[in-house]
């Protein structure tokens, strides 16, 4: 897939948060989602972030792709620090350096698969090319849904269509929040090679949230997070030692370890 792609000047650290907090409402109902928060993510990589409900992980992922702005501390995507940047900077950093697949999935609902898997290319004033979009929508295994629109496929396969656009688009970092959340087994598997591979062969960075150990271990690090702050990390994790380490997290206070 990769040789398909506009090569652009990468980051050798796409992804840095620094001492970053987060504080949602005021006074007394002010919830610190997260606590002087410090990751720096090196090109090429996969990261996990679990942790129980509500430890931060969807806010660390906001905040590092510049969708949700820190309280305090900042965050350098694709070497621009975030700070200071206008809404339509960010936007045009966004579109041009990330991709994201989130639980509100961002498909357009006019435009058919295939289609949608095109407009990281349109956005970018490129024809879409057609090999490589049709090779990422035979990956996510919907080849047969490829001139459908997302209203007529499953809440599974619309996140599918997301995740095929992210890959083919060929972003440098790809934002992921719970992508297999919604699978089945046979499936998230074979999406969570397409983004090992997307890695592997493409350079991609991926920066994914996930409740599952299976899925973690597809990642080359564990963030773990309790409490807005790292607890742990983990590195080369297999399905068996993240399930353990999340036990032992449950069972302990966080310790401030970032
Ligand atoms: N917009 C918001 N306003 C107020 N509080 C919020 C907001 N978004 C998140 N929070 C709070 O911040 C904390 C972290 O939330 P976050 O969604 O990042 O957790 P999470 O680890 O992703 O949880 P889950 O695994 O349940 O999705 C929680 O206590 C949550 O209630």
């Amino acid at each position: 897939m990769s040789s398909r792609f506009p090569t652009r000047p990468r980051s050798r650290t796409p992804v840095q948060l620094h001492q970053v907090t987060k504080v949602y409402g005021r006074s007394g109902r002010a919830v610190r989602a997260l606590d002087e928060l410090s990751l720096a993510l090196p090109a090429g990589t996969f990261t996990a972030v679990m942790g129980p409900s509500g430890s931060g992980k969807s806010t660390l992922l906001h905040c590092a792709a510049g969708l949700d702005a820190p309280t305090s501390g900042s965050v350098v995507l694709a070497d621009r620090p975030l700070d200071g940047l206008t809404e339509d900077q960010l936007t045009v950093l966004r579109r041009e350096r990330a991709a994201f697949v989130f639980q509100s999935f961002n498909l357009m609902p006019t435009l058919n698969v295939t289609q949608n898997v095109g407009l990281p290319y349109v956005l970018a004033g490129r024809r879409p090319d057609p090999h490589a979009v049709m090779e990422a929508i035979e990956r996510v295994g919907l080849a047969d849904r490829a001139h459908h629109l997302p209203a007529e496929l499953s809440g599974g396969q619309q996140q599918r269509v997301a995740i095929a656009r992210a890959v083919a688009g060929g972003a440098e970092v790809l934002f992921a929040d719970e992508p297999t959340g919604a699978l089945d087994t046979a499936t998230a598997g074979r999406i969570l090679a397409l983004l090992r591979s997307a890695v592997d062969e493409t350079g991609q960075t991926i920066m994914m949230t996930t409740h599952d150990p299976v899925a973690a271990s597809f990642a080359d690090t564990v963030v773990f997070l309790v409490d807005g702050r790292i607890a742990d990390h983990m590195t080369r994790p297999t399905a068996t030692q993240v399930a353990d380490r999340l036990v032992g997290l449950a069972a302990r206070p966080a310790t401030g370890a970032r």
